[in-house]
C-alpha cells in the first residue's frame, strides 16, 4: 500500500481580508523508503502542504480532499487517533526547529518526550533509546545530559532529527530542515537524513525553496507554484531537464547545493510570485513565463504526462509539454 497519498488536497485560509487559496488541488503519492522533495518560492504553499500532512494548520484554514497515511485519512480521523499518529506514525522537522528546543531542559529528556507521551519507553529503557538515537544522528550519548546552548546549530538540528525518529515513524516531514545551517553542515545533515530514511525504510517529504538541495536528497520532486504542483517526476529529470519553465527557472536559480547565490531570489526569473488571493487567469505562471502563448492567459493547464509513459511517471502543467513529447 502507498505510504502517503494526497488526493486533490486544497487548503484555503479564511480571513477578514478574503480567502487565500494556499494549496489548490494537489495529488501526490509516496512509497515507504522513498524521498519526495517539494520545491517552490516563498508563498507557493509548501509549508501549508507540510503542516496539513499532520493536521497542524491554524483553525482558520479550510481543508478538502484526502490525505491517506497507510490508507487512513488524516483529515477525518478523531483527535485521539491523530494524537496517536503524530510522532508515532508521522513526525515533523520544521524550519528553524533547532531553536525550538527548550533551553532549560536536558537534551535527553527532550528526545525522550515523544517516547513518554506515547507510552513507548520510560526510565532506563528510554535512556537506552535516547543514547541509540543520538548515535544514529552522529552525536555521542553523553550529550543527553547536556543543554541545547552547549550545541552548535547543526548539532541542535541533529537533536531535532533524533526526536523525530524517536517513535520509529513511517513518515518524516521536513520543512526547510537545513536552511538555517551553513553550507558544510547543511551537506552533512542532508546526507544524514538520506541515510536514515534509507536504513529505516521511512518515507520522507522534504520541503525547500532550493531545488538543488532537494535534487541531492530526494528520489522525486514536485514543483509548486501558486498552490499547485506544476511539475512532478524523478529528481534528475526535473532538476536537469525540467519541462515546466518555472522548474527550469528554479533549477537555474539553485544550480548547486550550498551555492551562496541560492539564498537569493531566483535568477533570470523576473517579477514576483502572484498573491494567492488574486491569481491571474489561465496558467498562474504566465505573466512571468518567457515562453507563454496567448492561450496561457485564458485557460489553466492541467498536469500532462511527459514522454511516452514507459518510464517513471513525470508530469508537467505546460502547454508546450504535449508539443515536446509528440
Ligand atoms: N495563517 C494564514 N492565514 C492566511 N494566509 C496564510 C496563512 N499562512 C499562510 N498564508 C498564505 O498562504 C500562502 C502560502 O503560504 P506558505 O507558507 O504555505 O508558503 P511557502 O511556500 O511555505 O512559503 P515560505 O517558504 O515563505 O514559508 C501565502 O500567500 C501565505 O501568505
Amino acid at each position: 500500500m502507498t505510504l502517503l497519498e494526497l488526493r486533490d488536497l486544497a487548503v484555503t485560509y479564511r480571513s477578514t481580508a478574503g480567502d487565500v487559496p494556499a494549496v489548490r488541488g494537489v495529488s501526490l503519492g509516496l512509497e515507504a523508503g522513498e524521498a519526495l522533495g517539494v520545491a517552490g518560492e516563498s508563498g507557493s504553499g509548501k509549508s501549508t502542504l507540510a503542516m496539513s500532512l499532520l493536521r497542524l494548520l491554524p483553525r482558520d484554514a479550510s481543508v478538502s480532499g484526502e490525505i491517506l497515511l497507510d490508507g487512513e485519512d488524516v483529515l477525518t480521523m478523531s483527535w485521539g487517533r491523530l494524537r496517536a499518529v503524530r510522532w508515532a506514525s508521522a513526525s515533523l522537522v520544521f524550519q528553524g526547529a533547532q531553536h525550538a528546543l527548550n533551553p532549560v531542559r536536558r537534551i535527553g529528556d527532550q528526545i525522550a518526550e515523544p517516547l513518554r507521551v506515547h507510552g513507548m519507553a520510560t526510565g532506563a529503557e528510554a535512556r537506552r533509546r535516547v543514547a541509540e538515537l543520538l548515535e544514529q544522528v552522529g552525536l555521542p550519548a553523553w550529550r543527553a545530559r547536556g543543554y541545547p546552548h552547549e550545541l552548535s546549530g547543526g548539532q541542535r538540528q541533529r537533536v531535532m532529527i533524533a526526536m523525530a525518529l524517536a517513535c520509529s515513524p513511517r513518515l518524516i516531514v521536513a520543512d526547510e530542515p537545513t536552511t538555517a545551517l551553513d553550507v558544510m553542515i547543511q551537506a552533512q545533515v542532508l546526507s544524514l537524513i538520506r541515510s536514515l530514511i534509507a536504513e529505516h525504510g521511512i518515507g520522507l517529504v522534504m520541503i525547500s525553496h532550493d531545488l538543488s538541495v532537494l535534487a541531492s536528497t530526494c528520489d522525486r520532486l514536485a514543483v509548486m507554484y501558486a498552490g499547485r504542483v506544476v511539475e512532478s517526476g524523478p529528481s534528475r529529470e526535473v532538476f536537469a531537464g525540467g519541462r515546466h519553465p518555472y522548474s527550469r527557472a528554479l533549477a537555474e536559480a539553485f544550480p548547486t547545493v550550498g551555492d551562496p547565490a541560492s539564498r537569493m531570489a531566483p535568477r533570470g526569473l523576473g517579477g514576483d510570485p502572484p498573491d494567492p488571493a488574486h491569481l491571474p487567469a489561465g496558467c498562474s505562471f504566465h505573466p512571468r513565463c518567457p515562453v507563454s502563448l496567448v492561450s496561457c492567459a485564458l485557460e489553466p493547464v492541467e498536469l500532462r504526462a511527459v514522454g511516452d509513459g514507459t518510464e517513471a511517471p513525470h508530469t508537467a502543467a505546460c502547454v508546450h509539454v504535449s508539443e515536446e513529447s509528440r
